[in-house]
């Protein structure tokens, strides 16, 4: 797959990646030691490191024994996002440790490579490519260090103690050999070019501060029953994905890991899904989680503010609006994936699933007992003024098809939640004001319509869109959200023919992609792991407790060596695919265990 000189053994899948991050940004770490994959300063910044969607070429770093290919085994540091990753060789064992910590003042990226056994020879390789792997940076010394600058970018690199450094063929080669106790610790600082260095951060003050700081915050989690671990790796990852600065919640750290290897479905996942976030932020708030709770939600009332008929579905992770898709087409895309994409085209679409989405999980955060924001229910009010009126048009649904509007039946099922609950909380809180009637009478309308359009009564069984012979699994979402009781012989059929038709070795897929009409899109696509999770979920409903664990247990044993999980994956070659890790794979897994096992929950 990928083409590698410094390490010509090995072409990475994309389950051989582990994450770090510090909540701004976020590294892809290879089984080799290479970092891939690293955008600075956001995470929806150009890559500094784009092999992952390339060859070394357009950047990487690779720290590894001389000789070496992938590393004998590597795993988290209990309860943090610090990876170790470790080499059994002829000369030795050697450990590297990679970790994002925390930002004062600038991202840090910091390495520390450490000699457990033996005398072992390290190779560190550098090539840093600005601007998504396209320019190639002028490398001075300065004050004992590597400077890395062009354009708007500056990037320091250094090592304690220093170690034996040249360039040659555009990349920064260091050599060196640790013994049983020592370390080298090699720190890579960003910052905007036109701005003086900033602070040097000691390597081992981070790596001690970011345990403790992952470990306090794994401390606050509620959940106490089985798989705890996954649980924990799980909410360890969304918690990466949020941007600490605003709140805002990304879908993935990447772009364009292709949906079908060698295929055109690749899109860039590094903005905030209003869908994906508020059910990142429920995974959260079921787990004990409210802080990131009422930054999302702050976030989320800057972000929509305006006209309702103005909110879209996603947004920049400080609330832009503008996400324009564009092409990069000097890069060859993972395992021959192109085009890759930045920006994406569905920030303009209408998907009324996303007001049910936002108004539920508004609803969730009062609930949880999460202060209200005076203007919190205007919001949710004029969203409901809006909805009441734009129900009725087709859109381009959840899964944001690029074949055209239709009255997908999950919309509006969710606009039925959204009535549903702002009628809700109109019956218990009065005097906030709101159009109760009309709400109440919105809320049965889309019922009934549902009930007669959406629904197949010869096959027994709702639908992806009316009229349509075709099923979709969101529709598995039924009984959880309340809009037909789980014993309903509705939602049993269509929890059957969801399984019967959309499933593939045990795991579903979204829809079906025959029709290529209707997601406008050539090529197929593996298993849908949310999806997946939803299934089990759906049969623990049904009281199918064992089939719903069995399939639980499945999914949990995707998850690679470091716990993650992509968005999808394909059970003919075992392998994930899409983007990674994401959010959506990771929430399925939180919600699912949740509603699985919560009777074991601790608090
Ligand atoms: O299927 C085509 C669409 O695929 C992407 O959307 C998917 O990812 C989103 C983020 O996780 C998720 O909210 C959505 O439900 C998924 O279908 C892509 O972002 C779209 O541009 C593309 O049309």
């Amino acid at each position: 797959m990928h083409k590698s000189v410094e390490s010509p053994a090995f072409s990475a899948s994309i389950e051989d990646y582990a994450l770090i991050g510090d909540q701004q940004s976020a590294a892809l770490v290879a089984r080799d030691g290479s970092i891939d994959w690293l955008c600075l300063p956001r995470f929806d910044s150009p890559a500094c490191f784009a092999a992952l969607l390339g060859d070394e070429h357009n950047g990487k770093w690779r720290i590894a024994p001389k000789g070496a290919g992938p590393c004998t085994r590597r795993a988290y540091r209990t309860d943090s996002l610090v990876l170790d990753s470790e080499w059994d060789t002829p000369e030795g064992t050697l450990r590297v440790t990679d970790l994002m910590p925390q930002r004062d003042s600038a991202p840090d990226l910091v390495r520390i490579v450490e000699g457990l056994r033996g005398r072992v020879t390290v190779r560190s390789a550098i090539r840093l490519r600005f601007d998504y792997g396209s320019i190639v940076p002028w490398m001075r010394r300065a004050e004992g260090h590597r400077v890395a600058v062009a354009g708007p970018d500056a990037v320091w690199l250094r090592s304690e103690p220093a170690v034996h450094t040249w360039g040659e063929d555009f990349c920064t080669h260091s050599e060196f050999t640790v013994g049983e106790g020592e370390k080298v610790a090699f720190v890579l600082t960003w910052h905007p070019s036109h701005q003086p260095r900033p602070p040097l951060v000691d390597p081992y003050e981070s790596l001690h501060g970011s345990l403790a700081q992952w470990r306090e915050w794994v401390s606050q989690c509620r959940y106490d029953g089985p798989f705890r671990d996954a649980v924990v790796r799980s909410l360890i990852t969304l918690k990466a994905l949020t941007y600490a600065p605003t709140g805002g919640i990304v879908a993935a750290p990447t772009t364009s890991l292709p949906e079908q290897l060698g295929g055109i479905r690749n899109w860039d996942y590094r903005y905030c899904w209003l869908r994906d976030s508020t059910l990142t932020l429920d995974a959260l708030l079921s787990a004990g989680y409210h802080e990131e709770a009422a930054d999302w939600r702050d976030w989320l009332l800057r972000a929509v503010a305006g006209d309702p008929a103005d909110l879209q579905i996603m947004y920049g992770l400080s609330g832009e609006r503008r996400l324009p898709e564009f092409e990069l087409p000097w890069l060859p895309g993972f395992g021959d994936s192109v085009p890759v994409r930045i920006g994406n085209d569905a920030a303009k679409q209408l998907q009324l699933d996303v007001y049910g989405e936002v108004i539920d999980s508004l609803s969730l955060a009062r609930c949880s007992g999460l202060p209200a924001k005076p203007h919190m229910w205007q919001v949710q009010r004029a969203l409901m003024d809006f909805l009441c009126s734009a129900w009725r048009q087709p859109d381009e649904g959840l899964w944001e098809v690029r074949g055209g509007r239709r009255h997908f039946v999950y919309s509006k099922v969710m606009a039925w939640v959204a009535a549903d609950r702002a009628v809700r909380t109109l019956e218990n809180e009065p005097q906030l004001g709101g159009d109760l009637a009309g709400w109440r009478a919105m809320r049965d309308e889309v019922h009934r319509e549902v009930c007669e359009r959406g629904y197949d009564a010869e096959r027994n069984t709702f639908t992806q869109f009316y009229g349509s012979r075709g099923l979709d699994a969101s529709l598995l979402l039924i009984p959880r959200v309340g809009f037909l009781p789980p014993d309903d012989p509705r939602v049993i059929g269509t929890v059957d023919a969801v399984r019967e038709e959309l499933g593939r070795d045990g795991f579903v897929r979204r829809y079906s992609t025959d029709v290529a009409e209707v997601d406008g899109l050539p090529g197929d696509e593996g298993t849908f792991l949310v999806c997946s999770f939803w299934l089990a979920d759906a049969l623990h409903r049904l009281g199918r407790t064992e089939e719903a664990r069995a399939l639980f247990e499945r999914l949990v044993g995707l998850c690679n060596d470091v716990g993650l999980l992509a968005e999808e994956y394909d059970p003919a070659s075992d392998r994930f695919l899409g983007n990674y890790p994401q959010a959506f794979s990771h929430l399925g897994l939180v919600s699912t265990a949740l509603a699985l096992f919560g009777d074991q929950e601790a608090g």
